[in-house]
């Protein structure tokens, strides 16, 4: 059906710090966003109606939440635009993962869609209406390696070093609003600058192991005992991480033979991939 395709990647948090709340009970966190070279692939074939439609649905996400139709009804308000589309979702990213699935396939939309709808918004305009649609799709509208803060949604480039990471998921997924909203959450963590983080890991290993930690990974790892056995079994092999609020934990390498070496130790049954650092999203030429 497609005129056009593009692949909406995931992403990791190499570290995730709650500093605070804002007024509105929303979180200020910091973290690095490290985007992969693995994702959904989306379709989009334009319609010369206003009609917005999925071609399939994507199992477990009703037509009302879908955010790749909530993307493309935003930007068609904003823009006043007169045309539609049809979208389809091959979907890769486990839901509820913390690899951030649902809010790539809401920035790739904006993206796409303002260059097939020749809008021609501003990268800052597109961010501003990703903030609407969730904490994470400015990132992945922003498009490089980012440290963040806010909610998420400010935003700062940072170089990082490339490398493969193994994410192992746990068949459980993660409800984020049940995380944030749980009482023993640590809220406190004191403020970083990113220099510290990018001293920390300059001739490091990839993923910075080591530095700053996962505030959500105790509460989620003591409320999910599948998402605990994951962290309990990298103990003795290598540095791992749950990822934004889990379920997906992963460990970094400078190889994919050291990443397909540890992935073959894993126990049977257990879902992985093995997936490459992006330097940026494959969309940034094709959006602007
Ligand atoms: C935790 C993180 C880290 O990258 O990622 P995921 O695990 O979801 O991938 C994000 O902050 C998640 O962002 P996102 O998944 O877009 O969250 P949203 O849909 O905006 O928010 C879901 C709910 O989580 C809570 N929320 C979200 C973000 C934030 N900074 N503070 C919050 O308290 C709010 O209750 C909100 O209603
Ligand atoms: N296209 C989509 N892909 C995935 N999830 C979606 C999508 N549209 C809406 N959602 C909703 O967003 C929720 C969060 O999903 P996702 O972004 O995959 O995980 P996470 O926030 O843990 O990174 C899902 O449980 C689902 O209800």
């Amino acid at each position: 059906m497609s005129d056009f395709s593009c692949l909406a990647p995931a992403k990791l948090n190499l570290f995730l710090h709650i500093t605070g709340r804002r007024a509105d009970g929303y979180h200020l966190l910091q973290t690095v966003f490290q985007l992969l070279d693995y994702g959904d692939t989306l379709h989009f074939k334009v319609r010369a109606d206003p009609t917005i439609a999925r071609v399939a649905a994507v199992s477990g996400v009703s037509e009302a939440s879908d955010l790749t139709l909530r993307a493309a009804r935003t930007l068609q308000a904003y823009a006043g635009c007169p045309l539609g589309v049809e979208i389809k979702v091959e979907k890769r990213i486990p839901l509820g993962a913390g690899l951030g699935g649902g809010s790539s396939d809401a920035a790739s939309t904006l993206l796409a869609l303002n260059r097939l709808w020749e809008l021609n918004l501003s990268r800052a305009q597109l961010q501003d209406l990703a903030v609407s649609l969730g904490a994470d799709v400015p990132f992945f509208v922003f498009g490089y390696n980012a440290f963040a803060q806010g909610i998420g949604e400010q935003l700062q480039a940072v170089e990082l070093p490339l490398g493969y990471f193994l994410v192992v998921t746990p068949a459980v997924q993660v409800a984020t609003t049940e995380i944030f909203a749980t009482r023993e959450l640590t809220r406190d963590t004191k403020i970083i600058k990113i220099a510290d983080f990018l001293a920390a890991q300059r001739g490091s290993a990839v993923g910075a192991d080591g530095f700053g930690r996962n505030d959500m990974q105790s509460v989620v790892a003591r409320k999910y005992a599948e998402v605990a056995q994951v962290l309990d079994w990298f103990k003795a092999i290598a540095p791992a991480r749950m990822t934004g609020s889990g379920a997906s934990v992963f460990a970094a390498f400078h190889s994919r033979e050291e990443a397909l070496s540890v992935q073959a130790a894993l126990p049977d049954g257990w879902h992985s991939e093995i997936a490459a650092s992006l330097e940026s999203h494959p969309l940034l030429a094709f959006a602007s």
